[in-house]
């Protein structure tokens, strides 16, 4: 057994408060052995001065569209996929896939970031890359039926749980799966009827788009004269372990089915924000019951992939939402973006407790903007931001030290990605 002490320190603890303490993982397990007064271990991580805080998941992205970033912008969702997105996506190749997957692994590792779920296509080049970058994910194939005959349709949805079935396990365990239709209104309700009981029969958990704009509520409500929620029930969505992006305009019913069910919600401020989508009743979650989970939705409507500014960005417009400034507080945010984002994805992480994942990250407070230290939690909600975590630790294995990104090439991942996106725009406006 090889062991890692991260020492020196102060430790965020399940209950938000702050201790010093060292903490003891377990290499070859990656977990956490022991938290306070710890024995020696085999190798070191010093963190004076710094703050050590369970890794933030993120809990709903497209990590390869880093390569999109800046492509489009300033357009609603509608618009935004049909017409820049969804093209450009059509002549995207695996290796462009494998390159923006790695460019924003690396903007994970760097901040501070140690866990992930994903829809996307070309699975496999972003399973690779997790594999390579250390870090944690929940991957699957976004399954789009929409404008495809019937044959077209159910390869589609065999894909997706094709991928969901071949990836569970990879990377040593640290990748897990999901099947994931793309959305409410992106995959056909018949499709779904006739696959959903074969996913069900494999113990896969199921990931959709839902309520994410009003323009996607509409059509449900107008066509089958009922709430998109319901809808999803009707066909076999919104299990236990399943979780839907979004859900911006979700009504109090539909509430009470997520929370009566068991289902989870990823809540995705900034891509709400950024597309006009809406503001989602995430207090009002919260209050029900719901286990909600924090996201930034892919690079290209964010336009980054940190989670310090996703978390702040919640509890802002939380406040907003609920027209109460003491809605979505700083241990209500912070909380969202880690044990909440974790136990949506089904990761044993998010908590820095004996036995929990070793997914940790680590804050430099020794600087002006962090100063002074009234609350460590308000920080880390209010003022950190990603270029203040020095470590970054997933599985017990240091994927970051000293700023340092040890698991992947920077540099190269930079450079390749540029060339990449560059190629990809003229094959796309060619
Ligand atoms: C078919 S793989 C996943 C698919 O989702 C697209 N996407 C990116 N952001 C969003 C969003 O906010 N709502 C719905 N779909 C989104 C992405 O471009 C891929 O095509
Ligand atoms: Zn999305």
């Amino acid at each position: 057994m090889t062991t890692l002490e991260i020492v020196g320190g102060r430790v965020l603890r399940p209950d938000m408060t702050v201790e010093r303490a060292d903490v003891l993982a377990d290499q070859g397990t990656g977990e956490i052995l022991a938290v306070g007064d710890v024995p020696a271990g085999d190798t070191s991580l010093d963190v004076t001065d710094g703050l050590v805080i369970p890794g933030l998941v993120n809990a709903h992205t497209h990590v390869a569209m880093a390569l999109l970033r800046g492509y489009a912008d300033d357009k609603p969702l509608h618009a935004w996929l049909r017409e820049d997105i969804w093209p450009i996506e059509d002549v995207l190749e695996p290796e462009d896939v494998r390159a923006g997957a790695e460019l924003g692994l690396v903007e994970m590792i760097r901040s501070g970031t140690t866990g992930f779920c994903d829809m996307y296509f070309d699975v496999g080049a972003i399973v690779d890359a997790v594999d390579r970058a250390g870090l944690r994910a929940r991957v699957g194939y976004g399954s789009v039926t929409v404008g495809k005959d019937e044959k077209a349709a159910r390869e589609e949805l065999e894909a997706g749980l094709r991928v969901a079935q071949e990836y569970d396990g990879a990377a040593d365990g640290r990748v897990s799966t999901a099947f994931m239709p793309h959305s409410l209104t992106t995959v056909d309700g018949r499709e779904l009827d006739a696959f959903v009981p074969r996913v069900r029969e494999a113990g896969v958990p199921i990931h959709i788009h839902a309520n994410e704009t009003t323009g996607e509520v509409k059509p449900i409500v107008d066509e089958h004269d009922e709430r998109p929620l319901a809808y999803a029930v009707e066909h076999g969505l919104l299990e236990e372990r399943d979780f839907i992006a979004h859900g911006t305009h979700c009504d109090e019913r539909e509430i009470d089915i997520l929370a009566e069910r068991g289902a989870g919600v990823v809540h995705c401020p900034a891509s709400n924000m950024k597309l006009a989508s809406g503001i989602a009743p995430v207090q009002a979650m919260v209050d029900a019951g719901v286990t909600v989970g924090i996201g930034t939705d892919g690079a290209a409507s964010n336009n980054d992939l940190s989670m310090f500014d996703e978390l702040r960005d919640a509890a802002m417009v939380g406040k907003l939402a609920a027209g109460d400034a003491s809605a979505v507080d700083a241990p209500t945010a912070f909380g969202m973006a880690t044990a909440g984002s974790a136990a949506v994805a089904g990761f044993d992480s998010g908590r820095i407790a004996e036995g929990k994942n070793a997914d940790l990250a680590v804050v430099d407070l020794d600087t002006p903007h962090l100063t002074p230290h009234h609350d460590l939690v308000s920080h880390l909600v209010y003022a950190v931001t990603a270029a203040d975590v020095r470590h970054t630790v997933c599985d017990g294995r240091v994927l970051m030290r000293d700023r340092e990104v040890l698991t992947l090439d920077a540099d190269a991942v930079r450079e390749t990605a540029e060339r990449r996106a560059r190629a990809a725009v003229e094959r796309a406006e060619s």
